[in-house]
């Protein structure tokens, strides 16, 4: 191919984009890129002032986000990338730094400051190019340049401002504009490369990638830095990168192109204490790979052991400790074991909340086995069973005087947990599980062998409705269906509710809100909007018994079935766990219908577990699909591509640290 050479060298090569970017992931997916993403964990909290110019800041977070996911995906995917790409986008203006606006008065701040002047955009490009050897270890190769693009803004009324903040549209863009879209309204002049100002400069990217796969021969020649890891069982590996700011710099830049800024690499190494010689400028980045490390824990260190020197290219081998290998196989039996008995683990769980054993020992803690027995009618042989292991499970303690029984209580993850009337109780959820998740698990291999769900073998149904006939066939099959949702939705909804700024919706519309615990938690954490909760008849004329106690008038009910009613009018729509459950058919009649009932700027909050973008996890999603529902569970990238087809551009994504995930879209 003549227009993209470099490109299609890449094809076959696992190649990793480090970012969250919808951009990015646009450009590169439209210049015929392969990839796959993993968006980094790095934060962007690098001290502006320690970097000598704006675009060196940018480069150094590019290579943190870059290096963060090649470092992680070994351990957290279980595969080492070819070539992992980190980028960076700020804007500078008067000396100023200008990244994501946190709030609106952020962005009103940044966009007035534009206002009438020009300004450069420079995007920081860190490319890493994995080795990956014979045993385990990988080599790590550092490629990054900058480029800057100068805009030149109009002058701007304050009107115009507010009206472009109130888009929406600044909020997850440096400098708070979006030339691509409206922002481009605010723009006289450009001078250098668009794409560069939307977030990635491909022009000045398939160059790098030219110098890296034509133009090297060796390694040797290359302008890299060059770190190995082994991942091999380490204790505490030491991974070697260029000083983060705040630390010195061992050796001048050293450019070798254009905005090219890979330094001269002199790494240092930990060495072992015995050795004396100190530096005290050394540095290094210390990941501690035991069993209970997570790539997040690794952090920058300030170090006073001998510095070793490397010449650029060069490998640097680092320390593993001798017994790696004893403890990952220790490690390995252990998680074998934890899969193998993970059933009864849940099953020890269901059976003691099912028979209020939490709550018992809430109401009268310091009760024995034979004392719990009699109040939950059950034999002293099978509760003292039931007490021991949930002890060893962490839900119970247990306490023993000399010559006495043992005595137990709750635990703090029990009592926030699993009591009935905890503001975080998921006993409902809990039960769920144990009633329907369950036997439907039990016929696993079915499910697997024909691909369809297992009503009718758990419950003797076919389910071509399942909310019809499993959840609400009867008064108390939909109670317990509807505490489910009320503990999940609780449990999950603050998170839910505070990870967008939604200020400028004043009315949202929660369909499929069942109980209305997940308006609520809206309605908490923003004081200015109201909530209509759209559910089923069935389900609304319970939904009383729910009602919180203190609770204004901002929540209302309206019943109706959203696949075939007028959905209630609103700014927002939420849709919290439900398209997971629906056949794409039945997801495009009702995302059709939103897009029919939102106006241009109306935002659509979408909910869901996302799974990664390789589909290798978080588990929690990958084992909800094998209840083999009509729905099916996707990535961040999936849904927002399936929104874009109805015409909602995705403002945010939001891992929760909870258990969903979240998503803003605007209505173009
Ligand atoms: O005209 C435009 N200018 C900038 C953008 C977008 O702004 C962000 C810049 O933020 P950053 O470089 O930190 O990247 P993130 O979005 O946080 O994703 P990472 O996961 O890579 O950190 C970037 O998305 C640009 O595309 C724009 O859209 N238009």
């Amino acid at each position: 191919m003549v227009l993209n050479p470099v490109i299609s060298k890449l094809a076959g090569k696992l190649v990793v984009l480090a970012s969250a970017s919808p951009r990015r992931l646009e450009i590169l997916s439209n210049a015929g890129l392969r990839f796959e993403v993993v968006p980094s964990w790095f934060k962007e909290t690098l001290d502006k002032g320690l970097f000598k110019a704006p675009h060196e800041y940018a480069v150094e977070t590019a290579k943190q986000k870059a290096l963060e996911v090649a470092r992680r995906m070994p351990f957290k995917h279980l595969k080492t990338p070819d070539i992992v790409i980190g980028a960076d986008t700020i804007v500078t203006v008067d000396g100023m730094i200008l990244e994501k606006p946190v709030d609106k008065e952020d962005a009103y701040r940044m966009l007035s400051s534009l206002s009438g002047k020009e300004h450069s955009v420079f995007t920081g490009v860190a490319i890493v190019v994995c080795h990956e050897k014979e045993n385990e270890e990988v080599d790590y190769q550092l490629f990054d340049f900058y480029e800057e693009t100068k805009v030149k803004f109009a002058d701007l009324s304050d009107n115009m401002l507010w009206e472009y903040i109130n888009s929406g549209e600044p909020m997850d863009k440096a400098g708070g504009y979006g030339i691509q879209a409206l922002g481009g309204m605010l723009v006289e002049y450009v001078h250098g490369d668009f794409l560069n100002v939307v977030g990635f400069p491909l022009n000045h990217f398939c160059k790098q990638l030219d110098l890296i796969y034509n133009r090297c021969t060796s390694s040797a020649d290359q302008e890299s830095v060059s770190v190995r890891l082994s991942h091999n069982g380490s204790h505490a590996t030491t991974i070697v990168t260029q000083p983060p700011p705040g630390l010195p710099a061992q050796s001048s830049h050293s450019p070798s192109s254009k905005n090219s800024s890979s330094a001269n690499p002199v790494h240092k190494v930990k060495r072992k204490s015995s050795e004396s010689e100190v530096d005290e400028s050394s540095w290094m980045l210390v990941n501690s790979l035991s069993k209970h490390t997570d790539a997040r824990e690794a952090e920058f260190i300030y170090n006073t052991t001998l510095p070793l020197t490397a010449s650029r290219g060069q490998v640097i081998e680092l320390n593993v400790t001798e017994h790696g290998d004893t403890e990952l196989k220790k490690e390995d039996l252990q998680r074998i074991i934890d899969l193998m008995d993970g059933f009864k683990s849940s099953k020890a769980l269901f059976t003691a909340s099912k028979m209020c054993v939490f709550d018992l020992l809430q109401s009268r803690p310091g009760l024995d086995a034979a004392q719990v027995a009699q109040e939950i009618k059950a034999s002293v042989k099978g509760t003292a069973c039931l007490l021991e292991a949930c002890v060893s499970l962490g839900l119970l303690k247990s306490k023993q005087r000399a010559c006495q029984k043992p005595v137990y209580e709750n635990t703090d993850l029990s009592s926030r947990f699993l009591l009935s009337d905890a503001p975080s109780s998921l006993r409902g959820y809990i039960q769920h599980c144990n009633d329907t998740v369950w036997p439907l698990f039990s016929h696993l291999e079915s499910a697997v062998r024909e691909g369809a769900n297992q009503h009718e073998k758990a419950f003797g149904k076919t389910s071509k409705d399942m909310f019809q006939d499993t959840f609400y066939n009867s008064q108390e099959a939909k109670l317990r269906f509807m505490n489910a949702m009320h503990s999940i939705a609780k449990v999950t909804g603050r998170a839910v509710a505070t990870a967008f700024d939604l200020s400028s919706f004043k009315t949202a519309c929660d369909l499929g809100g069942c109980t209305g615990a997940m308006a609520y938690e809206f309605t908490k954490a923003h004081p200015g909007l109201s909530v209509t909760v759209f559910d089923l008849p069935a389900v609304v004329e319970m939904s009383e018994h729910f009602r919180p106690l203190h609770t204004d008038n901002r929540v209302s009910f309206v019943a109706g079935d959203f696949f075939k009613d007028e959905l209630p009018k609103a700014d927002l729509y939420i849709l919290a766990r439900i398209l997971h459950d629906w056949p794409d058919e039945k997801v495009c009649i009702l995302l059709s219908k939103i897009a029919n009932a939102c106006t241009a700027g109306c935002g659509l909050l979408l909910s869901e577990i996302f799974l990664d973008e390789d589909r290798r996890g978080p588990s929690r999603g990958l084992l909800q699909a094998l209840s083999m529902s009509e729905g099916k569970q996707s990535s961040a990238t999936e849904y927002s591509l399936l929104l874009k087809t109805h015409g909602f551009i995705t403002a945010h994504v939001r891992h929760t640290d909870n258990l969903l995930d979240a998503m803003l879209c605007i209505k173009a």
